[in-house]
């Protein structure tokens, strides 16, 4: 992303952030509260058009290795004569940007309709198709063993664990480019929490992953690369390995 900043109602909350993501790396964005994360995140996929008031400004390209793609339509460079990426509808952007929020936000039907209902909407696939991709979806996160008797039945009888990584796989079913996660294990205990990590780090291998988190020791455990956001701009970047001491201090102060 280059330059990106973001209005709500005039009050900018993302102060001109360029960064890059990497392909197949788990990337962690942490700071205090209010300091910008999930809006930041939600610029990805574009959600924060959803809210009244917001304007972004800026421009962020998807590069899934073999597209370069513009996710933002305004581009500044419009008559400076260079080839410009092809914009991408928010129908296709939101299916290639999944994304995952602090509490499980299942659908009120059955497991195997939380995962299929939404593919049936965005792909032209035959129904032994949608069915092949749920139970694939569905053994990708771990769960294929524990709901594969009670598919037909709600939703909401999962534990909340469960339902957090039917929401993963709801995501993955439509086969994205990138996860978006927002404190994806906040309502869970340590358990659940800890399965989840390990899933992330496994899938890392085949999807870019962009997550927020309070936790600085989740970070350092899963991330890649660790971005510390502070007042609307990100203040410093970090690969996992790196001394974080200044860096924790500077998320404390
Ligand atoms: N829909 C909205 N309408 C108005 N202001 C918003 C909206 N969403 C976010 N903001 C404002 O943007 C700023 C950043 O909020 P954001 O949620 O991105 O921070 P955060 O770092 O994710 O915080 P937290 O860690 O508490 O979730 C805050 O001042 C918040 O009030």
């Amino acid at each position: 992303m280059d330059k990106v900043s973001v209005y709500f109602f005039g009050h900018q909350v993302l102060q001109e952030i360029t960064a890059a993501f990497q392909r197949h790396n788990i990337s962690v964005l942490i700071g205090r509260s209010g300091s910008g994360k999930t809006t930041l995140l939600r610029t990805i996929n574009r959600l924060n058009e959803e809210f009244a008031g917001c304007v972004t400004r800026g421009q962020i390209f998807l590069n899934t290795g073999q597209e370069h793609l513009a996710v933002y339509p305004q581009d500044d460079r419009k008559n400076t004569g260079i080839p410009q990426p092809a914009p991408l509808k928010l129908t296709s952007l939101r299916q290639r940007v999944g994304m995952l929020f602090q509490t499980p936000n299942i659908f009120p039907v059955s497991v195997y309709k939380n995962i299929a209902l939404p593919l049936t909407l965005v792909s032209q696939a035959a129904k032994t198709e949608i069915q092949e991709r749920v139970y694939q979806a569905l053994q990708l996160v771990g769960l294929w063993a524990e709901v594969r008797d009670g598919l037909h039945k709600p939703a909401q009888r999962l534990s909340g664990g469960q339902q957090q990584r039917l929401c993963l796989a709801r995501a993955l079913a439509l086969r994205p480019d990138i996860l978006l996660l927002d404190e994806p294990t906040a309502s869970l205990d340590v358990h659940a929490s800890r399965y989840i990590e390990d899933l992330l780090t496994t899938l890392a291998e085949q999807y870019t992953i962009v997550m927020v988190s309070h936790s600085l020791t989740q970070a350092r455990r899963v991330g890649h690369t660790i971005m510390i956001c502070s007042q609307g701009r990100i203040t410093h970047h970090l690969d996992r390995d790196e001394q974080l001491s200044t860096a924790e201090l500077e998320v404390l102060v």
